[in-house]
This record gives structure tokens, sequence and C-alpha cells, in this order.
């Protein structure tokens, strides 16, 4: 499976699993587009916080964010995400906006809001692997192929930990404890709760490196274009 894809593949799952360097290289293999939601989140994230809003504060969070314009690339190869024009690319990776980004993206409006957009992006595309936590149940129930990735928390938090150059272990264990908190918040939020599609593949990578998980996706994603080509 590689070039001629067409169709949208999903991969959802919680922090840490894998899923934003995942998509991105299995973009690259099958010469699809790249959409990184989670990024937009973290951008309605720093409009908020620009705002002087309170996170927490549901109404003037949809305001804020209805008034703020959020661009974002869709090439696995470049990060572009703008907020009413400015490249805020590396700050929605910092603590604050990780901090701040569940109790935001839990506010419908601004949900709505988003999968307007990021449905508009996949249509423009006709190849695209997608990642978040409710592409697969809500933004894309008809997708292609619908992965859902997991692995055991303290694999995760080491993950993220050796992502962001952190050794000491009193820090890695706040690493995992702000993980298993925003997985809590997203996974019981009322409006599109990050849970498994009923027709995704899980893909456990606790035991898997990097490639092996890119190779599975692939297959998976080629086992289900033949699927429907079938069907
Ligand atoms: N299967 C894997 N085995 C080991 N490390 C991995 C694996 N998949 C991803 N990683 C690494 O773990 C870190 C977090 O991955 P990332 O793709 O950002 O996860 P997510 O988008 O799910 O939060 C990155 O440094 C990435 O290179
Ligand atoms: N489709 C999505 C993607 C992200 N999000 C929210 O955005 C946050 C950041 O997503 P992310 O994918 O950048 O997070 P990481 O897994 O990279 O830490 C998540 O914790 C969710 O609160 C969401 O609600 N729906």
């Amino acid at each position: 499976m590689s070039a001629g894809f067409r169709g949208q593949v999903t991969l959802d799952g919680p922090s840490g699993t894998g899923k934003s360097s995942v998509a991105r290289a299995v973009a690259a293999r099958l010469g699809a587009a790249y959409l990184d939601t989670g990024a937009m989140y973290r951008a309605a994230t720093v409009a908020v916080l620009d705002g002087g809003v309170d996170p927490d504060d549901a109404e003037a969070v949809a305001r804020v964010v209805a008034a703020a314009r959020i661009e974002v690339g869709t090439t696995a190869g470049e990060e572009v995400v703008l907020v009413d024009g400015v490249d805020v690319a590396e700050r929605i990776r910092g603590a604050e906006v990780t901090r701040a980004v569940s109790p935001v993206s839990a506010v419908p409006a601004v949900r709505r809001q988003l999968v307007d957009q990021q449905r508009a992006l996949v249509e423009a595309a006709d190849a695209v692997v997608v990642e978040g936590r409710d592409i697969g149940t809500v933004v894309l129930p008809d997708a292609t192929c619908k992965i859902y990735l997991t692995a055991a928390p303290e694999v995760r938090a080491e993950r993220r930990a050796g992502q962001l150059g952190v050794t000491d272990p009193a820090e890695i264990a706040a690493l995992a404890e702000d993980l298993r908190r925003r997985d809590e918040y997203d996974s019981s939020r009322a409006d599109s709760p990050l849970r498994p599609a009923s027709d995704a593949v899980i893909v456990d990578s606790t035991d898997l490196d990097r490639e092996a998980v890119i190779d599975r996706v692939c297959e998976l994603a080629g086992r289900a274009v033949r699927a429907g080509e079938w069907a």
C-alpha cells in the first residue's frame, strides 16, 4: 500500500500514544494530506488565554473563539498554525496551553466551529490522515479506515518525557499526572468524549516501536480500501 491511496484514515486516542508521529509518517507514506485537530483546539486555547478569559467560563470561551481566525496547514512535513495571522506553532505545545486546552475543547460551540472547519479541510483532500479524539466517532463517521491508538499510561508518560527531554523522576510523575487528568477530562465530557468508534481497529502500541505502528496502520488502510472495492 503506497501511492494511490484515496480516502480518510482516522487516528484517535489519548495523549502520548503516538498519534501525531504515526499520523505524519502514514500521511507521508500514503502521499496523503495530514490534519492535526489537536493543534486547532490548542490554537483556540491561545485565543482564550490572550483574550484574558477564564478557560472554565464556557460562554466567554465560545465568544472569544468565535471571533478568532484559526488556520492550520495540511501538509505532513510543515507545521502551520496561525491565530489571527500570528504563528503560534511553537506556543501551542507549551505547558500553559496544555493545562487549559481540555476545558476549552469541552465547549460545544467551540467544537461545532472547529468540526465544521475540519470537515471542510478534509473535503478539499482526496486522501487524508486525521488525528484527534473524536474523528472516527463524530467528525468523519464514514471514514475509510478508523484506528484507535492506546498504550499503557506509564509508557505514554515516559514517551512524553523523552519528547520533552525530562529526566527527573518527580517531573516524569507530574507529566504522568497531567496525562491522566487530561484523559479523564476528555473521556468524561458530554460533547464528543474520547472513546473508540464501534468500527475502529484498536492498536495497542505499548510493546510496538514507532515503525511497527506505522506499518500496521498502513496495512489496515490498504485492507480497508480493498474491502471497500469489493463491497
Ligand atoms: N510506538 C512508539 N514507541 C516509542 N515511542 C513512540 C512510539 N510512538 C510515538 N513515540 C514517541 O512518543 C512521543 C509522543 O508521541 P506523539 O506522536 O506526540 O503522541 P500523541 O500525538 O498521541 O500525543 C514522541 O516523542 C514519539 O516519537
Ligand atoms: N479532535 C480533538 C483533538 C483534540 N482535542 C482536545 O485537544 C487537546 C490536545 O490535543 P492533542 O492531540 O494536541 O494532545 P496530545 O495528545 O498531543 O497531548 C486534547 O487533550 C483534547 O482536550 C479534542 O477535544 N478533540
